[in-house]
Order: structure tokens, then C-alpha cells, then sequence
């Protein structure tokens, strides 16, 4: 029961958020949040703000205006930091661990006991059970998003940014990553994920945030969007998204 109560809660909400960067608005004053355990999927074309949303709220980009919390707590304090992972769009390693020390390196940060154990199950889980040795320098870009992937995962966090993870990804890696949003969201963990693959959201997204020039310009369930777009039920994700983006 309790269980059920602390998912209910609000995890994210961000209010008013702005990011200008010098005079263009590439973020502009949008106002969402996001239950606990609930799956969102942030669609938008280039250049839409999705990533510099998701940077913002991760504290990496300063926000121009705004407020941002994080299971309650003010998204730059330690408190938030502890509650969630982000996967960037381009993987940050580092040259000098090997992806073993990577692991290592993520599991003395964040006090992760069982971590040799978790890490094995996602070394297998994405072919890099025979790259444990290997500089973080010399692993391919698809290596590297793996390795991004696993570290994020490893804390075993409440809150997960995912942003665009399936790039450089192989099918098998795609695969399982699918499999992961599964798992992440049977455990009842909060996930915002951006992505151009809608196919990869489409059956797990409870929610469908779609931006376009810096506006959230959508945001409801698939069913209600459906509903409320001309194409009606037969329509694909695909087809509501080309539609809602298309320019005037
Ligand atoms: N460092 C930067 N300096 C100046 N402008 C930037 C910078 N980063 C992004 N922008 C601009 O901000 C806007 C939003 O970019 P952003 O990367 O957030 O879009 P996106 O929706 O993630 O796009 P994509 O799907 O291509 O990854 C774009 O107009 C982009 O040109």
C-alpha cells in the first residue's frame, strides 16, 4: 500500500522552464510533470527542445527562467541527484577507465553493493562480458552508448532521462533495451524518454509529450491523442506525429 501511495506522487515537475541560448527561446516556458512510475515518451522533430529539456532538468545546461523538482527536491540538490540517471544523446566515457572500472567507478559513487552481479547480467545483456578489459577509448560509438546505458542502470535509479538511447545501438541491443523499458516500468520506476524510433515507446509510453520550436504542442495518452486527431483510431503514432508537426 505504501508502495502504491509513494508511486502516485508527482517524481518530475517543471514549471515555466526557459532556455534561451544568446536571444533564440530554444525552450519556451513549457509546464509539464510526471507521476511516479509513469512512462513518457518526448517526440519532437530536430531542433524541437527536447534535448536541451532534458539537459536543463538534469542540471547539466543552466536553465534561463523556471522551476525544476525532482521527487520533490530541487532538481540541482544532492537529494534529487540520488533519484535518477540520464543517458545522454552522445555517450560521455572515459577514455582512461576500462568498462569494468566504468562500473566500478558508478557503484563506489552511488554505495551500489551488488554491483559485480548487476553488472554481469547487463554485460550480457549487450555483448560486453568479453570487453570488460577495454579502454573506454578504444570502444566503438555503439560500445560506448552500451556502456552509457549500463552505468545509467546500475544505481538503480527511480527516475531515468533517456535521450535518444537507441542510437548507434545494434538490432540485438535495441532489442534488449526494449526489454529493459519493460522491466523498468513493471518496477514501477519513472521514465522520460526521447526518441525518433516511435515504435520503441509507442507500446509502453503511458503518456506522448510531443514538441515542436521550443512548445510542448501535445501531450496526452496515445488513445486521447488518437481520439482528438483525424485520423482517428487506425492512425499509427507515426501518422499523429507527422501530422501535429507538419508546418502550417
Ligand atoms: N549549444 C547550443 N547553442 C546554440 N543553439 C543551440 C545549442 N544547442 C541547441 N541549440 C538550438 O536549440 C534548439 C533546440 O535544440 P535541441 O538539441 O534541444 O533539439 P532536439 O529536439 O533535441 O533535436 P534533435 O532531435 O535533433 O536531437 C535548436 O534550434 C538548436 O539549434
Amino acid at each position: 500500500m505504501l508502495f502504491l501511495v509513494s508511486i502516485k506522487k508527482k517524481m518530475l515537475e517543471v514549471n515555466g522552464l526557459i532556455k534561451k541560448y544568446d536571444k533564440q527561446n530554444a525552450v519556451n516556458n513549457i509546464t509539464f510533470s510526471l507521476q511516479g512510475g509513469e512512462v513518457v515518451g518526448l517526440l519532437g522533430p530536430n531542433g524541437a527542445g527536447k534535448s536541451t529539456t532534458m539537459k536543463c532538468i538534469v542540471g547539466l545546461l543552466r536553465k534561463t527562467a523556471g522551476e525544476v523538482s525532482i521527487g520533490g527536491h530541487d532538481h540541482l540538490s544532492v537529494e534529487a541527484k540520488k533519484l535518477f540517471s540520464y543517458i545522454p544523446e552522445t555517450p560521455n566515457i572515459y577514455d582512461l577507465l576500462t568498462v569494468r572500472e566504468h562500473m566500478q567507478f558508478i557503484a563506489q559513487a552511488y554505495g551500489v553493493k551488488d554491483w559485480k552481479e548487476r553488472a554481469e547480467v547487463y554485460f550480457e545483456m549487450y555483448d560486453l562480458a568479453d570487453k570488460q578489459d577495454k579502454l573506454g577509448r578504444d570502444l566503438s560509438k555503439g560500445m560506448k552508448q552500451k556502456v552509457s546505458i549500463c552505468c545509467a542502470l546500475l544505481p538503480d535509479p527511480r527516475i531515468l532521462f533517456f535521450d535518444e538511447p537507441m542510437i548507434g545501438l545494434d538490432p540485438k541491443a535495441i532489442k534488449n533495451t526494449k526489454k529493459i523499458f519493460k522491466t523498468l516500468k513493471e518496477e514501477g520506476k519513472t521514465i522520460l524518454v526521447s526518441t525518433h524510433l516511435m515504435e520503441s515507446v509507442e507500446a509502453i509510453a503511458d503518456r506522448i509529450m510531443i514538441m515542436k520550436e521550443g512548445n510542448i504542442i501535445g501531450n496526452d495518452t496515445l488513445s486521447n491523442l488518437k481520439a482528438n486527431f483525424n485520423g482517428g483510431n487506425d492512425s499509427t503514432l507515426e501518422d499523429l506525429f507527422l501530422e501535429l508537426t507538419k508546418d502550417e
